[in-house]
């Protein structure tokens, strides 16, 4: 493919913002896609989908172009000779070299943190929590994040859906692990068609689209999501509950919540309420008051690095060690809006067992009313985001 100036100065442009001004990556492309309305969907793929590739793939760029964090033509360039992308004579491509690319790529293959892209902290972490299956778990993060739509079943079905898709050339497919998913077979500004607009869909991960459902809520049900965020598993747990009952959305970020409300009425959601956290008052308002809680915390995002590869060079143990915190505590407190014989899904997007397993089996040792019932990893080996789930019951 022809690289042309404006589209690469595009590229150039996302990497500044996101290394230089450490800007989330999503949220730069998505502004500087919407800038420039002229450019058509290929340019438009170039553009995010060799930002992310570079983003993705920093460390090694760095290591075998050689060149400095800050050197974004230079990383450009890089990638273009491992890509077999011809290199266009400009001036700010001058002294890179192919050969000598390609030769150290080859020389730093064996040394996994460099091949995989990947801070030293996190490759070690990886070792030390996984072990064996770290290696493939890593490969497969770094593979490009398809994009996934759950149907909403309160409009339409996924039969429906899928062939008002193809009389409109837009190919998905099915995956018989995920029934309501419906996966994209080229990225696509989503968001622009009707379908989107009349609440058909959401855009959502493969993997998170297993939370609602583990959470076994029926209509009727009182549900407490109580970090709901922008509501992507709230609208599941509605469409699952079939309108019927009722959903209280909690989160700490009011902003959010008052996103979730523009995507419940586009879903045609209707028994959600939403309450920002204040205080523990909040929670203990609520003592027992839930059939089911969902308790999808904050925690590393090491899951969905295929997602967000730009978390890579964000991350830090520091952090980490504060969320885990944070998890704990939330297990803890919230976990009294459960009523006797209910049941909570403790849920992350980390693969790590001190964010996962440990969390839950320290939260049983601590709180005996507590047993449980079942547990679930998805790997991004299996194709999609990483995710894990636990549900544990009260006694009745
Ligand atoms: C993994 S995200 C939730 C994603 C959301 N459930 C969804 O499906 O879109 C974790 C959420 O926890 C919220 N949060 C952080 N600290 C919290 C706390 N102490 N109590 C409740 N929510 C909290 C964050 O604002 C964030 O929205």
């Amino acid at each position: 493919m022809k690289l042309y100036k404006n589209t690469t100065q595009a590229v150039i442009d996302s990497l500044t913002q996101i290394f230089g001004d450490k800007k989330y990556a999503d949220k730069v492309i998505e502004k500087i896609l919407k800038q420039n309305s002229k450019w058509g969907a290929r340019d438009r793929r170039f553009i995010a989908e060799t930002t992310y590739d570079i983003v993705r793939w920093y460390r090694l760029l760095m290591e075998v172009t050689p060149c400095g964090p800050h050197d974004y033509w230079k990383l450009l360039g890089g990638w273009c000779a491992m890509n077999e992308q011809e290199l266009p004579d400009w001036v700010e491509f001058e002294g890179l070299n192919r050969k000598a690319i390609l030769r150290k790529w080859e020389e730093v293959k064996t040394v996994r943190k460099i091949a995989e892209s990947i801070p030293d902290w996190m490759d070690e972490q990886g070792e030390k929590e996984l072990g064996r299956i770290w290696h493939d778990e890593l490969k497969a993060l770094n593979e490009e994040a398809r994009v996934v739509l759950r149907v909403n079943s309160l409009k339409t079905n996924v039969k429906k859906l899928y062939r008002e898709f193809s009389e409109v050339e837009v190919e998905v497919t099915l995956d018989e692990r995920y029934p309501e998913a419906l996966i994209l077979a080229q990225r696509q500004n989503v968001f622009k068609l009707p379908q989107f607009k009349e609440g058909l869909f959401e855009v959502q991960d493969a993997g998170s689209q297993a939370i609602a459902p583990f959470l076994q809520v029926e209509p009727g049900m009182r549900v407490i999501d109580a970090c709901a965020g922008a509501g992507g598993k709230t609208l599941h747990l509605a469409a699952l509950m079939q309108n019927k009952g009722r959903i209280i959305s909690m989160d700490t970020e009011e902003w959010k919540l008052t996103e979730l409300k523009l995507r419940a009425r586009r879903a045609g959601v209707g028994n959600v309420e939403t309450r920002v956290i204040e205080s523990t008052k909040t929670i203990k308002r609520m003592e027992k008051m839930g059939d089911r809680v969902l308790l999808d915390v904050p925690c590393s995002g090491l899951g969905v690095l295929r997602r967000n590869p730009d978390a890579k060079w964000k991350l830090s143990t520091e952090f980490i060690e504060k969320v885990i915190d944070l998890q704990q505590n939330i297990l803890h407190d919230y976990s009294m809006m459960v009523k006797p014989g209910g049941k909570l899904v403790y849920s992350t997007c980390s693969l790590m067992p001190t964010e996962n397993e440990k969390q839950v089996a320290k939260f049983l040792t601590n709180n005996p009313d507590f047993t449980l019932e079942e547990e679930k990893h998805i790997w991004p080996s299996e194709g999609f985001d990483g995710f894990y789930m636990a549900r544990v019951v009260r006694k009745a």
